[in-house]
């Protein structure tokens, strides 16, 4: 599990290792400029000869950039650096002077040089920065993003940042000025909220955490990302006493005359994952559900989890009838359901955590909207946590934010923060998908929830992690429509709980 903490945890962790003398700053400066090397190795096929440019801001941030230019100019490569802030880590500009690099005035002829090397290293500023962007560091960034319009795309550099993209909300993910994207970021300690929380996380790259042996024990982890083994703990696998009502049935209240597709996208990725599937809904959408899958079951009845909502639109007096009532049902019986599309517009005023709401940011602001927060879909996406923390709060339920980065929380549990997927899930209908497979995670765990109802938000995040995981595995790097990524989550599972 990849677990971020907040800068002042860090730098607690970090005193007491500090005062008895434990050279935390050559450990992060080693891990850049392995990285840093290996990087370009894979870019231009090898070290010697390559060219870095170094953003030296004030503090221990721009130490670490430029320690590690240091280390690499005595690897042969030809560094610049960059003055990014009011002054330059002491210790640093004695080591690059040594290796023979000079630090450069943050002039346009300086960026156009830096716009030109094969990477950046971002070290304006790290966990130390108050506020977005200012001064030095403010004018370096501007003026090398300006630099980098002049560089052909595949021409540009890439960009590693040192700890943080330098710049962003390291607590709270938020993107209030100027920062420069990394295609890398090389984070020391342990991951921090804001390479995780979007829009922040966006600009972050790959991330890759440094051990410095820091004890965060006591750290209440701020922020979580569910990995391959996390996901295969929280899936149960079927055993040898098991029939499909012990595996779990999930009934399914999906599609309308308008949106048909919705439901087999819901159906065709929830049947592989439960014992059953259950159907309701008008006669042209059962006939389309059936003619893809046989093997569900027409009718009401009983079922250990819900999924109602996708393709019913938020106009659909008729089918919003329907799903109350089984809303209304599967609430009264404490049975976990997953709330998806128009039927967020008949959420019960109240509910328990064990109902997961499965909002994109649009739908989240008018979840807001209508429990009279002014609140528009651009302030959604501006702060998406702290949004989907009111919704949580307003509705008790847990809230899964569909997004390129989907975030899950529920009352009192840890932000779960999925990013697993690819941009080409962007496309209509993947939406259904990740419903279908959010409800068969929580009817195949559904005593569990029903016993312990903040489990729904890990489970919730297991579902997204598969479904991106589906995407990626259909897309194989190319487009993919939602159909594709329904077919490949039975295959995406398995080899989520292959050891
Ligand atoms: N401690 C350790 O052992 C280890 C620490 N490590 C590393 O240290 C980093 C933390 O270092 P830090 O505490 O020196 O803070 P840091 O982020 O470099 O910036 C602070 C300086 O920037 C400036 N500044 C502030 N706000 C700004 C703004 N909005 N916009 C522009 N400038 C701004 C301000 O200076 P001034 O305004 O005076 O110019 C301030 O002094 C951490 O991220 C990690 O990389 C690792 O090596 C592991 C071991
Ligand atoms: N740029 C992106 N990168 C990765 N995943 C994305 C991106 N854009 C959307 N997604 C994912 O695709 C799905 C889109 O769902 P939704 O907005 O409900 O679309 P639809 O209503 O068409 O099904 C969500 O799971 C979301 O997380
Ligand atoms: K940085």
């Amino acid at each position: 599990m990849l677990i971020a903490r907040r800068a002042r945890d860090v730098t607690a962790a970090e005193a007491p290792l500090l005062a008895a003398g434990v050279p935390l700053m050559a450990t992060a400066v080693r891990a850049l400029g392995t990285a840093v090397a290996g990087l370009l190795r894979q870019r231009c096929g090898r070290v010697v000869g390559t060219s870095v440019a170094v953003l030296v801001g004030s503090g221990d941030n721009g130490a670490d950039a430029l320690l590690a230019g240091a280390e690499l100019a005595r690897r042969g490569v030809a560094v610049i650096a960059i003055r990014a802030g009011s002054r330059v880590h002491d210790g640093a500009a004695r080591a690059a002077h040594r290796t023979g690099i000079t630090l450069l005035a943050p002039g346009a002829a300086a960026l156009a040089r830096a716009a030109r090397c094969d990477v950046v290293l971002d070290g304006v500023t790290g966990i130390g920065a108050d506020g977005p962007l200012r001064g030095a560091g403010l004018d370096v960034v501007v003026g090398l993003l300006a630099a980098l319009e002049a560089v052909p795309r595949p021409d540009r550099p890439l960009v590693v940042a040192v700890d943080v993209p330098s710049g962003i909300g390291v607590d709270d993910g938020t993107v209030a000025g100027p920062v420069l994207g990394a295609d890398r970021t090389i984070t020391m300690g342990t991951a921090k909220p804001g390479l995780l929380l979007p829009p922040a996380a966006l600009l972050a790259g790959e991330v890759d955490v440094v051990d410095l042996g820091l004890d965060l024990a006591g750290a209440e982890p701020a922020v979580v990302r569910l990995e391959r083994a996390d996901v295969a703990r929280l899936w149960p696998v079927p055993g040898p006493t098991d029939h499909k009502y012990t595996r779990g049935v999930l009934g399914v209240v999906a599609g309308s005359t308008g949106y048909p597709g919705a439901a087999v996208l819901a159906t065709s990725a929830a049947a592989p994952l439960v014992g059953m599937v259950r159907f309701l809904g008008p006669d042209t959408v059962v006939d389309a559900v059936l003619a893809r899958h046989p093997e569900v079951v027409h009718g009401d009845g009983r079922a250990q989890a819900w999924l109602v909502g996708p393709g019913i639109g938020v106009d659909d007096g008729e089918r919003l009838a329907q799903v109350r009532e089984v809303l209304e049902r599967a609430v009264a019986h404490g049975l976990p359901a997953v709330v998806d599309a128009g039927a967020l517009e008949v959420l019960p005023e109240r509910v328990g955590a064990q109902v997961v709401l499965t909002p994109h940011a649009g739908e989240l602001a008018r979840l807001l909207g209508a429990r009279g927060e002014d609140v528009a879909r651009e302030d959604v996406e501006a702060r998406p946590l702290a949004h989907l923390r009111r919704a949580v709060a307003l509705t008790g339920a847990t809230v899964l934010l569909k997004g390129a980065v989907t975030l899950v929380a529920g009352p009192g549990t840890a932000v779960h923060s999925q990013a697993d997927g690819t941009a080409w899930l962007a496309t209509a209908g993947a939406g259904d998908v990740l419903a279908g497979v959010v409800g068969a995670a929580l009817a195949v765990r559904s005593d569990d929830v029903v016993a312990e109802p903040g489990l729904a938000a890990p489970l919730a995040a297991a579902a997204a992690a598969v479904h991106g995981r589906a995407a990626r595995r259909a897309s194989g790097g190319g487009p993919i429509v939602a159909g594709d990524v329904a077919r490949a989550v039975a295959a995406t599972l398995a080899e989520v709980l292959r050891d």
